[in-house]
């Protein structure tokens, strides 16, 4: 079974639980059944959940939903079928997240004297499990990570985060940082969405009509917001700064609405490649859009000794003829 070991962090000694618990562990320890379970694939170890409510997975490896199904809807995520399912690999597709910048590392000597990975170091860290109960229909999991070698190196070694998901109906996830150390922590962070459409041409965004955005497409140049209903035309990275507002992914095709609603995120980014990936398969494209609720850019957090910050998303599906109130 896993114990607890302690580890000297600049003299004051912390209780912490192990990380390496094996699949056989996990399964004691947090299984339910006919809900939880646990295997491996690839070589990396998930979280396998059939309630009665939804399906999901979850891998250990950047506590990676790469599977949110309600029950009688078809899957709410995109996941490429060319993904990687490699340790330390980024996996295309689901919910990575971001942390502790989003997308290129501005520091460009903090790694062994190159830029840090594609959107930090915390979706190719092994997190670890630490709560899992049913309530109703709707399953809790808690995942963690503290310092580790890899973020050290990096130089973050007085942090810990806590990503809580909620799966059920509906879809709750939150990411909590608390900055451990004695001088404020900056950084940034998202989750990073990819939902699953029936074709991107057919779909309509609402939410971001007022806000101006960055346009990672065209030199980062700032353009006025657009007061229509966005409309992905091409190849679409946008970095909306200062918007809390609630959006809403219309899916002519699929007949669906996926609405995003956020909390402590003051950034949102849109996102299709509009062309293949070296791994996303020619057309799945056709078949994703990212939402991404973020901090980033302007709107990087600076959160001050011994505090915590916590940011969330609430995804939700309704019918169209559904009007939301
Ligand atoms: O390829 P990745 O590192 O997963 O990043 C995928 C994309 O993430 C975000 O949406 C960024 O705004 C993009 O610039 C980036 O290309």
């Amino acid at each position: 079974m896993t114990g607890f070991h302690t580890e000297r962090i600049c003299g004051s000694a912390k209780a912490t639980l192990d990380t390496d618990m094996d699949l056989q562990q996990l399964n004691d320890h947090f299984g339910i059944p006919n809900v939880l379970s646990f295997d491996e694939h690839a070589g990396l170890m998930r979280a396998v959940i059939t309630s009665p409510a939804a399906s999901a997975t979850i891998y250990l490896q950047g506590a990676h939903l790469a599977h949110w199904q309600p029950t009688g809807e078809r899957p709410v995520l995109f996941m490429s079928r060319k993904s990687d399912f490699l340790p330390g690999k980024p996996i295309r597709g689901g919910v990575p997240i971001a942390f502790p910048w989003f997308a290129t590392d501005s520091k460009e000597d903090r790694f062994q004297g190159k830029p840090g990975p594609s959107h930090g170091f915390a979706r190719i860290q092994d997190w670890t499990l630490s709560f899992a109960a049913l309530s109703g229909d709707d399953l809790h999991l808690t995942f963690t990570l503290g310092p580790t070698e890899l973020s050290r190196e990096m130089g973050f070694d007085r942090f810990r985060l806590a990503f809580e998901l909620v799966i059920g109906p509906s879809l709750t996830m939150r990411l909590a940082v608390a900055n451990d150390s004695e001088t404020p922590l900056q950084f940034e962070e998202a989750l990073h969405t990819y939902f699953a459409v029936g074709d991107v041409h057919e779909v309509s965004i609402t939410g971001l009509e007022p806000t101006g955005y960055v346009d990672k497409t065209d030199n980062f140049r700032f353009k006025p917001a657009a007061n229509v209903p966005l409309r992905l035309t091409g190849f679409t990275d946008r970095v909306y700064p200062n918007t809390t507002a609630t959006c809403a992914i219309h899916d002519e095709h699929f007949k669906r609405t996926i609405t995003v609603e956020k909390q402590n995120s003051n950034t949102t980014v849109v996102f299709n490649p509009w062309r293949e990936l070296p791994d996303m398969g020619p057309d799945e494209w056709h078949e994703m859009v990212c939402v991404e609720t973020v901090n980033a850019g302007s709107g990087i957090v600076t959160l001050a000794p011994k505090a915590t910050h916590v940011m969330q998303a609430h995804v939700s599906l309704s019918k169209p003829q559904e009007k939301r109130g």
